[in-house]
């Protein structure tokens, strides 16, 4: 099943475009990995797709009632600093307010997947950042939306918990949800995404498996590197390497 189309989704900031007739869909199973360079348009193509950002073109999301649409996809923004001085199980109870706060085991599996038990009482905003930012993944994963857009997700998270963060998205996906993560990191990229979404200046330059996306012509072409590739009993490895310009 379909659980995000995009056709032709443009997002003008004044005049420019930044987000430039992007169309993809997102089936259930695929967690799909968002990259480009700065300011390629991936935070702005996220926001667009929510109805965060006025757009044109059309987004499956769109086309639903806001209550309708706080169910169907969970979103976890970029900024990742909690102002509330509550704790964490609070905060992360408040991924219950599309379901009109219901789901007390939903907030407990969130807690566990992201490692979060032994901080449920402490204070958000006396926890270190990386550890507010699991909070916040915690608090988008206990919304049990059938689809979750994740903005820069491990982002400033430690190694174990960037592959944990992961690991849990691939985990998602393989139960049957799907999940939009920006990301960075090209190497976690190609060892956890089912496919990657390529954009470059507002546009999708390349969609598909990780290996091809990550091909040496987009490397040089979008980010002006060259990377390392390797098959391992591990799993694929990617690294870039150099800059070529
Ligand atoms: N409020 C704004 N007003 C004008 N231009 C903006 C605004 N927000 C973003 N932009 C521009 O839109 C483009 C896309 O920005 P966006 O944040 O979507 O990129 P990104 O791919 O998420 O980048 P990064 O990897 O650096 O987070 C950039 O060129 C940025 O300068």
């Amino acid at each position: 099943m379909t659980l995000l189309a995009l056709r032709d989704l443009t997002v003008r900031r004044g005049t420019c475009p930044v987000v430039d007739h992007v169309s993809l869909t997102v089936d259930e199973g695929e967690f799909v990995g968002l990259i480009g360079p700065n300011g390629a348009g991936k935070t702005t193509l996220l926001r667009g797709a929510l109805g965060l950002l006025p757009s044109l073109g059309q987004s499956s999301l769109l086309a639903l009632a806001p209550k309708a649409r706080a169910r169907a996809a969970a979103f976890l923004p970029q900024g990742r600093e909690i102002a509330w001085p509550v704790s964490v199980e609070t905060v992360v109870a408040l991924g219950r307010a599309p379901h009109l706060g219901q789901g007390t085991e939903a907030v407990d599996r969130a807690l566990t997947r992201m490692g979060l038990e032994p901080y449920r009482d402490r204070k958000a905003t006396e926890l270190s950042g990386g550890e507010q930012a699991r909070v916040l993944i915690a608090r988008a994963l206990a919304q049990e939306a059938p689809l979750l857009l994740a903005d820069e997700p491990v982002a400033g998270l430690d190694p174990e918990a960037q592959l944990r963060t992961m690991e849990v998205f691939a985990d998602l996906a393989a139960e049957g949800r799907g999940v939009v993560a920006s990301i960075h990191d090209l190497g976690l990229a190609a060892r956890a995404c089912t496919r990657l979404v390529l954009l470059h200046r507002g546009q999708v330059v390349a969609d598909g498996p990780p290996r091809q996306v990550l091909s040496e012509s987009n490397l040089a072409d979008v980010f002006g590197v060259r990377g390392f590739h390797a098959e391992t009993p591990d799993g694929p490895v990617f690294q870039p390497m150099g800059v070529l310009r």
